[in-house]
């Protein structure tokens, strides 16, 4: 693993990939779910969202996208780092843990991604569905929602979602792993696939590579 620094950046900076199709396909499955049939499909929506609103319209709740997956995505990938390697028995490789260690990492990162992300979620769902100008701004979309439901409001379908976070998100990571594993079993000798910061793991890791005769990934260790 890297440092938890370069675990928390990466996860942070991830959450960028989910800005570009937010507004797009929260209004297509909006209009889906409510039987109106007014797109389509979602390159059909993101297209008459672009012509009706221009390119504010096809990313509005960026910013409520950004304050939802930032902080989620750091926690999120932080997370499944830290367990697996608290999971993993002194002695052993953590690239050797076993799958239900591997699914209660990734299903707890799941479960505490969404713990923190429902608000902004709430918030964001509540602001891009909304009928043009009903409300002034971000902070009138919290103002309203307090209004209305109080604070639980923002924990709105919780339940749900976590009954779906965990699964989801266990099985998530351990495909991750799986295609790692595949990765690396087709290309064993490729840089990446070593793992340098594996100090406690790295004299048993050596011996194995001398025995094979390994000369080119002994190179990465030194
Ligand atoms: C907010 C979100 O999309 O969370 C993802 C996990 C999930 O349950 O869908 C996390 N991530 C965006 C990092 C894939």
């Amino acid at each position: 693993m890297g440092s938890s620094k370069q675990v928390l950046r990466v996860g942070l900076t991830c959450a960028v990939d989910g800005l570009l199709l937010t507004e797009t396909v929260l209004v297509f499955q909006t209009q889906s779910s409510s039987g109106q049939g007014r797109y389509a499909g979602p390159v059909d929506c993101a297209l008459r969202l672009y012509r009706e609103k221009g390119v504010r319209g096809v990313y509005r709740g960026t910013v409520l996208t950004l304050i939802r997956d930032v902080p989620s995505n750091g926690v999120y990938f932080l997370t499944y780092e830290v367990l697996k390697h608290q999971l993993t028995p002194d002695g052993e490789s953590v690239h050797r843990l076993s799958t239900p260690r591997v699914l209660l990492a990734g299903g707890v990162a799941g479960l505490l991604n969404w713990l923190i992300a429902l608000p902004a979620d709430v918030l964001k769902s509540n602001y891009q569905t909304a009928p043009d100008g009903r409300y002034r701004g971000l902070r009138d979309v919290l103002r309203v929602l307090l209004r209305d439901e109080g604070a639980a409001g923002l924990y709105k379908g919780l339940s749900a979602v976590m009954l779906r976070a965990f699964p989801a998100n266990a099985a998530c990571f351990l495909g991750f792993e799986l295609a790692l594993k595949g990765l690396h079993h087709l290309a064993p000798d490729w840089p990446a696939s070593v793992q340098p910061s594996e100090a406690p793991n790295q004299q048993m890791e050596l011996q194995k590579l001398s025995r094979a005769g390994s000369s080119t990934r002994m190179l990465f260790y030194s």
